[in-house]
């Protein structure tokens, strides 16, 4: 058996981002810039009010005050969107909009609450600053200066920011293509019938959602009979498309396990058993011209999941140009479990809170790597290492989260504010 370490490093040796891409900048979001992106525009794009009020000249209102308010006759009114500048009278006034174009002369705006608000001459409670209430063009970024530097993920402020700064393309490592094959004999797709021992194909869905959920992008979710040259046709063909292969299993010691069958010997693929529970046997290698990495996952549900957690997502990671995090949280144990001694042990887990507000936890769903629906309960695995026999209650684990942290952080303020509920008028 080789330790998780030695497989994942074994894979991550052997995978690289996919080609980089220009793109239309919409086209960009979740994927990595690989060159700078430079502003095509000053940014504001001109002078503009960050008020509604009116633009003056500061030494028109000298000495204005409550008590001893100045009134100017106002010109008209400045909009968002007014095409052209208007040009400043002095001693006058522009009733002028937040965004709109301040008036060639004018050196401040006053908000309409320090006025009296009329629309043909108005009253000025104050002096301004110089300046005030003005958003000066090329303040947030000047043509020409970077609006975003190459290796960033691009995210929804991203996105705001070259669109704003007039970038239309932008170099990018391309979208992460996964094809995800299910294999077995016993599979049959969602929402066919289901015959005397057969199952249905959850990990294939499973597959697909983890992908799409981590940011890449499903092109094929299919599944393959227990057939030698099917499989292999199957492979083949997706080699010439994909950036990735995850298939799910056939790779034990069954006398139909077709995929170990069929990928032995081909481009670097490798068989392993890897001291982990669940999860043990693993296959990957990189094949044909593109070199494709193929990730051969145990069929067992919470194994293909707690394989895909532990050696895909971080490939894919690196595949899409991202940097690989190894993010992780820790619980502290209130129910303690045995654990897999001489293997890593993945324990499906659910999180509540302990007194301190830290995350608690116990297992859940059992144990088997079958038990699918109790893989429904969990909301992390807890991580404990191969020379452990026992998890204790009272000791820190390592957690692996299967779901976001706002959600999980939300089930449990949720079930406090119930709890309260409860507690308040229990005995009433
Ligand atoms: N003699 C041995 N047998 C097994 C060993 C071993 O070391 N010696 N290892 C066991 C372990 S651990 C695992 S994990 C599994 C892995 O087996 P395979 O990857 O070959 O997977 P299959 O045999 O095809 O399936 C295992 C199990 O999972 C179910 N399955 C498969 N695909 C799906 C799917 N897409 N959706 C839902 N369920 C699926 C399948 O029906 C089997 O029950 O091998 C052990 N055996
Ligand atoms: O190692 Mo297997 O993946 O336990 O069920």
């Amino acid at each position: 058996m080789i330790s998780v370490e030695e497989h994942l490093e074994n894979i991550l040796e052997q995978v690289h981002p996919v080609e980089t891409r220009t793109v239309p900048v919409p086209r960009a979001h979740g994927l990595v810039t690989t060159a700078d992106a430079r502003s095509q525009v000053d940014l504001p794009r001109f002078d503009n009010s960050s008020m509604d009020g009116y633009a003056v000249r500061r030494e028109d209102l000298r000495g204005a005050s409550p008590e001893n308010p100045v009134l100017l006759p106002v010109s008209g009114d400045v909009a968002a969107g007014d095409p052209l500048p208007r040009e400043h009278v002095p001693g006058q006034a522009w009733r002028i909009m937040t965004g709109a174009p301040i008036p060639v002369g004018a050196d401040a705006v006053v908000r309409v609450e320090d006025t009296d608000g009329h629309v043909r001459e108005a009253q000025f409670r104050v002096q301004p600053e110089e300046g005030a209430n003005i958003r000066r063009a090329g303040e947030d970024v000047r043509a020409g200066e970077v609006v975003l530097p190459a290796g960033t993920r691009v995210g929804a402020p991203q996105l705001a920011a070259l669109v704003s700064a007039g970038v239309e393309q932008v170099e990018v490592v391309g979208p992460v293509r996964v094809v995800v094959l299910s294999t077995g004999d016993e599979l049959v797709p969602v929402g066919e019938p289901v015959g005397p021992g057969q199952i249905v194909d959850s990990n294939g869905p499973m597959l697909e959602a983890l992908v799409r959920e981590a940011g890449f992008f499903p092109v094929h979710v299919g599944h393959l009979p227990d057939d030698e040259s099917a499989t292999k046709k199957e492979i083949k063909h997706h080699l010439d498309h994909a950036d990735a292969i995850i298939t799910t299993g056939g790779v034990s010691k069954g006398a139909y396990d077709i995929v170990k069958k069929v990928l032995s010997g081909e481009g670097t693929t490798e068989f392993v058993e890897v001291a982990m529970q669940p999860g043990k046997p693993q296959g990957f290698g990189v094949l044909g011209k593109r070199k494709v990495p193929v990730f051969t996952l145990p069929g067992n549900p919470v194994s293909a999941l707690v394989s895909f957690e532990v050696f895909v997502r971080p490939a894919l990671e690196r595949r899409a140009g991202r940097r690989v995090s190894d993010s992780t949280t820790t619980g502290l144990v209130t129910t303690g479990w045995r654990s897999a001694s001489d293997r890593r042990t993945y324990t499906r887990v659910r999180i509540s809170r302990d007194v301190t507000g830290e995350y608690a936890v116990e297992p859940v769903g059992g144990a088997g790597s079958h038990l699918v629906a109790g893989l429904a309960m969990a909301d992390a695995l807890a991580v404990s290492g191969a020379d452990e026999e026992e998890v204790t209650a009272g000791s820190q684990v390592e957690l692996v989260l299967l779901r976001p942290r706002r959600e999980i952080d939300g089930r449990l303020s949720a079930e406090e504010s119930d709890a309260g509920t409860t507690g308040d008028g229990g005995e009433a």
